[in-house]
């Protein structure tokens, strides 16, 4: 009988096929900038080179075990499954495909119930970040605080955040970067509502938690994965002294559309 896997030796699998495919999508995007490869084309061939490389390492070095992953058919299969690999192999696409560094790959792994590893490759950065290996940031949080969001969809609610608490704000691309922003001690939150899916958050998430991170939904609620529905359109991850404020910020803001 073969034992299972450690969660720390599926961090280090998870790390390597984070660093591979970074490799990858670095090499695709030098090669589509020779070849007049821009915009659209360029965003499809990312998805598709990092997508393709990590389905054939996943199937080599974790046969048997289910995949739910951004740029692949969704199989109910996965429901039943004691392990899944929550994959998104380009995090930040618009960022890629504009030459820019904040994009990331995101490979998680969750096991009958919740994440057990996971691991956030930032190729532009050379830098990967994973559950098993992560600290956390341990300086003092900036005055005013400073909160990661989305430099191409802000939802209406940052705002909101913005103005109650004095935040100031930094735009950025990929929830994977945000993340891994709020785990350097870059910045202190990254607060997103209105839309996003298991594979934008499953990975960084995974780190953040390590890291000793406040994680939740903005209602406070737990994160879940391997949902039958991987529609999870909202988050806070921020430093734990953070946390109360921010929510109850949350509770007491409007409707925004973006927050329900
Ligand atoms: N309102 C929304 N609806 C669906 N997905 C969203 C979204 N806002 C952000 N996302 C997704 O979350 C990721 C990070 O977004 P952002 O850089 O704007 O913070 C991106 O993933 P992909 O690049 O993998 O598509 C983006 O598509
Ligand atoms: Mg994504």
């Amino acid at each position: 009988m073969t034992s299972s896997p450690t969660a720390d030796s599926l961090a280090a699998t998870a790390a390597s096929i984070a660093r591979r495919a970074g490799r990858v999508l670095l090499e695709a995007r030098a090669q589509a900038e020779r070849d007049g490869v821009t915009g659209r084309d360029l965003k499809d061939l990312g998805d598709a080179r990092a997508q393709a490389a990590i389905a054939g390492w996943l199937a080599a070095e974790a046969p048997g075990d289910a995949v739910l992953s951004e740029e692949a058919k969704d199989s109910p299969e996965r429901l039943a499954a004691d392990r899944v690999w929550i994959i998104d192999p380009l995090d930040g696409t618009r960022e890629y495909s504009e030459g820019r560094d904040d994009w990331a790959v995101h490979v998680a792994v969750w096991e009958r119930g919740d994440l057990v590893a996971g691991a956030v490759a930032i190729p532009g950065k050379d830098l990967v970040l994973d559950s098993a290996t992560v600290v956390g940031a341990s300086g003092a949080i900036a005055d005013p605080p400073r909160m990661a969001v989305s430099r191409s969809r802000p939802p209406a609610l940052v705002e909101h955040l913005r103005a109650t608490l004095g935040l100031e704000v930094a735009p950025m691309g990929s929830a994977g970067v945000k993340i891994a922003a709020v785990v350097r001690g870059q910045v202190d939150a990254y607060v997103h509502a209105g839309g996003q899916y298991e594979w934008d958050s499953a990975a960084p998430v995974a780190v953040a938690r390590a890291a000793g991170l406040h994680t939740s939904r903005i209602d406070g609620t737990p994160l879940t994965y391997n949902r039958p529905d991987p529609y999870l359109p909202d988050l806070v991850v921020c430093r734990p002294e953070l946390a109360a404020q921010i929510l109850a910020t949350i509770a007491e803001a409007p409707s925004f559309g973006d927050n329900p």
